[in-house]
């Protein structure tokens, strides 16, 4: 959990409310970003993610709130610094690259104040730092699309920003390049001690980049964890549901010691916060299923997804139980097939089987 103890915050944001045309998108929205860390706005299509980093940015007036980089308020209701004066920079999808500049010339435009030499050396260090020293009279269509958007990079990180904001800057790119830039530019910017807040809603990229992330649904943030916490102690049923794989199974509180559901005894400590007899649903990661040819629980094979090296299998084991499991895909099982399985979690997650709006546990 990000220790909210701490008191170097780079960005605070406070009880954010804007949208547009006087309708809120974002309704309430707080998290805190550390000096030199990178945070992550993480949620479906429409979410509000881009919305918050326009507030940011200082592009979208707030209805409520407050928004604070190193101690100072950039924004509020009724007051706003200038886009301009936030020394915040901005690398977009579209990478936004001016086409008639060269590459160097891309870079150089947000330099201000330094001699010929002094912006030839500046631009030649930053295109050093995203590898591209070879491009530097090169224009923005003669690169790739990896290589455009790090020049967007670079140009972005002239001005020497406080905060980085990141909107979907892979998407345009394929799945393999996406992984590896990703990387690239999380030790490019760790490298600088720069503090970035990237937005995705690809899960992947914000857990191999970013050090926390929130995650956001319909312009709330529903938490705001490191990767490993999103996925093994979700806050609420959307994180849970949103975050990894996996389905819910029902059960009941059996006591202290866990929950009974037609897995069998699912031991955990979350079993604590209710009266034994409470309907629950539990969540059953595909990693939380082993394969165990002595066990008598025999759910039927419904479906596999073959994946390389592991094979996602779908289990019923009754019309209320169904599961998913990866197995290493030397284990080969066909659909309608019963194979021997037990549960090994080491984390049991449940939320209270109750109608009405979802509570957190
Ligand atoms: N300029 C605008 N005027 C009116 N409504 C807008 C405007 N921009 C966005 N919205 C609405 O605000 C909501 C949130 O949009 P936003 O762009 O913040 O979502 P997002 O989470 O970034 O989605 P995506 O992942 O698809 O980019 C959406 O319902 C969208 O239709």
């Amino acid at each position: 959990m990000t220790d909210l103890a701490r008191r170097d915050w780079l960005l605070e944001v406070d009880n954010l409310w804007c949208g547009y045309n006087g309708t809120p998108v974002v309704r309430g929205a707080g998290f805190s970003l550390g000096d030199g860390d990178i945070g992550c706005l993480l949620g479906p299509s429409g979410c509000g993610k881009s919305t918050i980093l326009r507030a940011l940015a200082g592009f979208l007036p707030l209805q409520d709130g407050q928004i604070r980089l190193r101690n100072q308020v950039i924004s509020d209701p009724v007051r706003s610094v200038p886009p301009e004066h936030r020394r915040i920079g901005m690398v977009f999808q579209d990478y936004a690259l001016f086409p008639h500049l060269s590459v160097a010339d891309n870079v150089a435009f947000g330099l201000k104040g330094l001699s010929r030499r002094e912006r030839r050396e500046k631009v030649m260090e930053l295109l050093n730092l995203v590898h591209l020293q070879d491009l530097a009279d090169q224009f923005p269509h003669e690169l790739s699309g990896g290589q455009q958007q790090r020049v967007a990079l670079a140009r972005a990180l002239a001005p020497e920003p406080t905060l980085l904001l990141l909107d979907e800057p892979f998407s345009s790119l394929d799945a393999d390049l996406r992984r590896r830039l990703s990387l690239d530019v999380r030790d490019i910017l760790k490298s600088l001690g720069m503090s970035a807040l990237l937005v995705t809603h690809d899960q992947q990229e914000a857990f191999a980049m970013c050090d926390e992330v929130a995650v956001l649904y319909d312009g709330q943030i529903q938490q705001w964890d490191v990767p490993y916490n999103l996925y093994h102690e979700p806050a609420n049923r959307f994180v849970a549901g949103f975050v990894g794989q996996g389905g819910f199974i029902p059960g009941t509180v059996a006591g202290p010691e866990g929950i009974d559901s037609e897995l069998g005894r699912i031991r955990g400590s979350r079993a604590d916060h209710w009266p034994a007899g409470t309907l629950v649903d539990v969540l059953i990661r595909p990693d939380d299923i082993v394969h165990d040819p002595e066990s008598d629980l025999m759910p039927r094979v419904v479906e596999k997804t073959f994946a390389g090296t592991s094979t996602l299998y779908r289990f019923r084991l009754s019309p209320d139980t169904e599961f998913e499991a990866l197995f290493r895909s030397h284990l080969d099982f066909q659909p309608g097939e019963r194979v021997p399985v037990r549960v090994e979690a080491d984390h049991l997650i449940a939320f209270r089987r109750a109608p009405g709006p979802d509570v957190p546990v």
